[in-house]
């Protein structure tokens, strides 16, 4: 079985964000992610989300300050305090929305510091996250993200994270797998599919074309057979997360833009011999 979500800081922009929750579900989604709820009320987007019947699947902890650049705060020495009030926020979050993964974004790594102290921050900060996150059964995601994206960020390669998976050692510290960011970064999708689901560490997956970051089947990869090797894996492994859509429609903010790129989806759902949600 393959389960889709939406994530809606990149679907459906021709919508307010609190508007893109009923766009979510009259396309047949049953579960949403974006990146950041905090600009609106815990309680506006339960409601939204409880109206549609959607699950929430997944959002990111406070990542700093955006506009100055900061891609998280998670293995920059100095920041912890600030590191700890934007997760606890992200907690309070994930219990009203009844949400079960947080992704911790690490960081764009400062001049000066070097390696070995950041990911020993980093180390520290999400040992410390998971073991807040545990008793309330929560769990903490951290994702390799590609360098053309995001020149510098501290987390690239599926190895290094799972590295400090192992490491840290916390049952409830998963890896946020996204193809798009592997397929830049590091390629061989299928072998890394493979092994790392097998390990029973991989959180969640995201998908979009390559290079363009648009709908899936619209670039290089092939990704009707990758579905086909995540269902099977996940049938052997008993791997039951969820797939989130993270890509801009290629027809942009257009009204209806998502809704007529989803035609991947649709004839997934129709065609595939598994079941797709
Ligand atoms: O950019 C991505 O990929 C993400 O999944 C975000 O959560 C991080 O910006
Ligand atoms: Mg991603």
């Amino acid at each position: 079985m393959l389960k889709f979500a939406a994530n809606l800081s990149f679907l459906y922009n021709d919508a307010d964000f609190l508007d893109r929750f009923s766009a979510a579900s009259r396309d047949e989604f049953h579960a949403v992610e974006y990146l950041f709820p905090y600009p609106w009320d815990a309680r506006d987007i339960a409601a939204r989300l409880n109206d549609n019947g959607l699950e929430q699947v997944l959002f990111n902890a406070p990542a700093g300050d955006w506009d100055q650049g900061d891609r998280g705060i998670a293995c920059i020495p100095g920041r912890e305090l600030e590191f700890r009030a934007g997760f606890n926020k992200a907690l309070e979050y994930a219990q009203a929305l009844d949400c079960r993964r947080v992704h911790v974004m690490a960081g764009i790594c400062p001049p000066g510091i070097d390696a070995a102290q950041m990911r020993a921050t980093y180390e520290a900060n999400v040992a410390w996250a998971a073991e807040l996150a545990a008793p309330i059964g929560r769990e903490v995601l951290i994702e390799p993200i590609n360098h053309r994206d995001m020149p510098g960020y501290f987390l690239n390669t599926q190895t290094q994270a799972h590295d400090i998976v192992q490491t840290v050692g916390a049952m409830n510290l998963k890896v946020q797998m996204d193809l798009y960011h592997c397929q830049i970064t590091e390629g061989d999708l299928s072998t890394a599919i493979s092994r790392w689901i097998a390990t029973g560490r991989v959180g969640h997956f995201q998908i979009a074309s390559v290079p363009s970051r648009n709908e899936p089947t619209t670039g290089e990869i092939n990704d009707n057979y990758i579905f086909d090797l995540i269902a099977s894996e996940s049938q052997q492994h008993g791997w039951e997360g969820w797939i989130g859509c993270e890509y801009r429609p290629k027809l942009g903010a257009e009204a209806g833009a998502t809704s007529r790129g989803l035609t991947w989806l649709r004839t997934l759902r129709s065609h595939s011999t598994y079941p797709v949600i």
